[in-house]
């Protein structure tokens, strides 16, 4: 369990982090998002003392990072700095982490094999692809069998394969009862791997909440109804759990709660004409940048020709 308190990190003028309260549980996949330069490094990093909180605080499994006494069999992390020497093997790195703590030699070997670095644990790290990097990095992390796994961006560089060999990591972990917290900008790579959310947004907390509920209030799952008497389906769609929202006078409804298939059996069985029946999905990607809409810090620009400007000269 990760546990955020008023968490706050400023370097000079900026303030990375302000005041985020959160908890990350354990046996769930929770997602860490929000645009660039939101603040996300900054909390990871704090959350394993490589930073100190200007104020507030963090601890994992009750304690801070430092107050632990066995760090790497507690948290295991991949942040964004390689600390790997480039001139040491895959195998030298892990095994001189396992003797500074006490972790035995044949769990590097596991790691080894876990991470699909077999056939190269013995070249230099320093000739790794991206890709061998961040398996390095996630053997390291899980190094110490630690109870809580924290990754930033680990799908980063890595080819398909190895996306779904992280997708399947991270569910396994999480299934064993343990806390895992994972960065990414993939949103759809997240929305197939977290079950819970922590959006920040300028270093502000903006949702603390399911992939389901995140999606469902950005307006996913409804179903868009036109019908030749509205005020009648209201009545026969109506129940516990269905929300059903339209304009007076308007034959359209905007129903959740209930599929499309439902809508329109129940419309057919009290004999109500429907003009239109369609279910409206929402992305988490498009939640997430209504979400976050406002919290962007670096944007960027499409010049897209305009049909006018087309054949204009310069
Ligand atoms: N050591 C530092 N000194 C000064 N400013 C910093 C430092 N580290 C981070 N920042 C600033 O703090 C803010 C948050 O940065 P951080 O790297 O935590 O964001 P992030 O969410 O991880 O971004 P990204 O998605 O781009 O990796 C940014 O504006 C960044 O420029």
């Amino acid at each position: 369990m990760i546990d955020a308190q008023r968490l706050t990190k400023r370097y000079g003028e900026k303030t990375a982090v302000d005041g985020l309260d959160f908890a990350v549980r354990p046996g769930t996949v929770t997602g860490f998002l929000g645009p660039n330069g939101a603040g996300k490094s900054t909390t990871m990093r704090m959350i394993v003392g490589l930073d100190a909180p200007t104020s507030g605080s963090v601890t994992v499994n009750g304690r801070h990072y430092a107050r632990h006494r066995a760090p790497l069999q507690e948290v295991g992390a991949l942040l964004e700095a390689k600390s790997v020497h480039p001139g040491r093997s895959a195998h030298n790195h892990l095994q001189a982490l396992a003797l500074t703590h006490g972790i035995p030699r044949r769990r590097v070997e596991e790691v080894i094999e876990l991470a699909g670095l077999g056939s190269v644990a013995r070249k230099r790290a320093g000739a790794f692809s991206l890709g061998m990097g961040q398996r390095l990095g996630i053997a390291a992390a899980l190094l110490g069998d630690p109870q809580t796994v924290m990754l930033d961006e680990p799908v980063n560089g890595l080819d398909p394969e190895g996306v779904l060999w992280i997708r399947n990591l991270l569910k396994s972990l999480a299934d064993e009862g343990r806390t895992v917290f994972v960065s990414s900008h993939l949103m759809s790579e997240m929305a197939l791997v977290a079950d819970h959310l922590i959006v920040i947004g300028r270093g502000r907390l903006l949702a603390d909440t399911t992939v389901a509920d995140l999606i469902r209030e950005a307006g996913g799952d409804t179903v868009h109804v036109a019908t030749q008497d509205p005020v009648r389906l209201r009545d026969v769609l109506a129940g516990p759990g269905v929300d059903i929202t339209g304009r007076i006078g308007s034959d359209g409804l905007q129903v959740s709660g209930l599929s499309a298939r439902e809508i329109g059996l129940k419309a057919a069985e009290h004999g109500i004409a429907l003009f239109e029946l369609s279910a409206r999905t929402v992305s988490l990607e498009e939640a997430f940048m209504e979400l976050t809409r406002d919290a962007v810090e670096y944007h960027g620009t499409t010049t897209v020709e305009s049909p006018e400007s087309a054949g204009r000269p310069a």
